[in-house]
């Protein structure tokens, strides 16, 4: 949570969340606050209609709180990022861009402050609880499964070597380790249902769907539906990669049906390509500098009930035992010619 919170807060406002005065505790906190409260929020809708009817609004005092606190946090994250503008290199993040054109008078779109803070929080929900998941049920297959750790070590360590961190560079050349990072997010979609509204009404497969119906899509149930998947239970990188594929350009074709992760269409999560390389990449440094120790033989896989988001019941608990005695040093290294 912290890596994958710091990294969405560097690519935002060019800083990590301060440790020190309790920002980056009171960031995650509203996270996990909001996933909770999503889901209260989507029954709420299904549910509006006809409790108005009866004059009970649902959850509104804990939305208010939520947001409330999220207003104060932004606010404050807002504030002392404009004391400290000189200090920055101008022009390098979303922060920046985003004030220059608050601050336009001419400009096309006006933006406000409250569009900057409710932006920021989509990301911050948006990029946090699911990457961080992903990252875990990933490690936990990967621990369970030591054929898979073997065989992306050997990858890892004839690709990159044992002298340096794995860059998202590498990724390209490291095709075990994607196709890890694919199975795991088949087989445990951080977001399992997407929602649809339908704007206007429709026959879908013989079925008259009115305008205003909420669709939901269980992605969760595709990407372990028997018809479509060989061992669909199974964690099995392999089926991902191009040598087990027999007609390629048809498996892409359906794949792309089939494999819903990062759900589907224009409103698909745009933060997708970014997910991929960020997971891989952290999946590639845990796999290349550490082993990985649990009580027990294997890992528990359950899911936990009544979440939003994929969550383990049994959050991953493991000791890291360094795995090699060569300093490993973050440099690229640059080719001399
Ligand atoms: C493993 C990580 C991630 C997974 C599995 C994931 C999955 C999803 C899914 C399934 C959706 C709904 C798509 C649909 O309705 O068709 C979504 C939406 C979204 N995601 Fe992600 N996501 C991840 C990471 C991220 C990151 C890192 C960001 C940005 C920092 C991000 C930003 C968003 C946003 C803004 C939406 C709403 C898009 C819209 O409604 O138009 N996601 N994500």
């Amino acid at each position: 949570m912290k890596l994958v919170n710091n990294t969405v807060c560097q690519m935002i406002m060019g800083r990590s969340c301060s440790e020190e005065n309790g920002e980056a505790e009171r960031v995650r906190g509203l996270v996990t606050k909001t996933d909770a409260l999503t889901k209260k929020f989507i029954l709420a809708g299904i549910l509006r209609k006809p409790l108005q009817k009866i004059g009970i609004s649902l959850f509104k005092k804990e939305l208010m709180d939520a947001s409330c606190k999220f207003n104060e946090v932004l606010e404050k994250i807002l504030v002392e990022y404009k004391e400290k503008v000189e200090e920055h290199h101008q022009g390098t993040d979303m922060m920046d861009k985003l004030l220059e054109v608050y601050g336009d008078e001419k400009a096309e779109y006006k933006i406000t402050r409250d569009h900057i803070k409710s932006l920021f929080v989509d990301l911050f929900f948006a990029g946090t609880d699911t990457w961080t998941h992903a990252i875990q049920w990933i490690m936990a297959e990967i621990i369970n499964n030591s054929y898979i750790l073997e065989r992306l070590r050997e990858e890892i360590d004839s690709v990159v070597g044992k002298t340096r961190l794995i860059q998202e560079t590498d990724l390209p050349n490291l095709p075990c380790l994607q196709a890890t990072v694919k199975e795991g997010l088949r087989l445990h979609p951080p977001v399992p249902l997407v929602l649809r509204t339908f704007k206007e009404g429709c026959t879908i497969g013989g079925f008259y769907v009115p305008e205003k119906t909420t669709l939901v899509v269980n992605g969760y149930a595709m990407m372990r539906d028997p018809e479509y998947w060989e061992d669909p239970q199974e964690f099995k990188p392999e089926r991902f990669l191009a040598s087990s594929r027999s007609s390629q350009n048809d498996e892409i074709r359906d794949e792309l049906l089939k494999y819903l992760p990062f759900g589907n269409g224009r409103r698909a999560c745009p933060g997708a390509n970014l997910a991929d390389i960020s997971v891989g990449t952290a999946i590639g440094v845990m796999v290349q500098c550490f082993d990985w120790e649990i009580k027990g033989d294997k890992i528990n896989m359950d899911e936990a009930p009544g979440k939003i988001t994929l969550t383990m019941a049994h959050p991953l608990n493991c000791t890291l035992v360094p795995r090699t005695l060569i300093p490993v040093t973050s440099t690229v290294q640059i080719p001399s010619s």
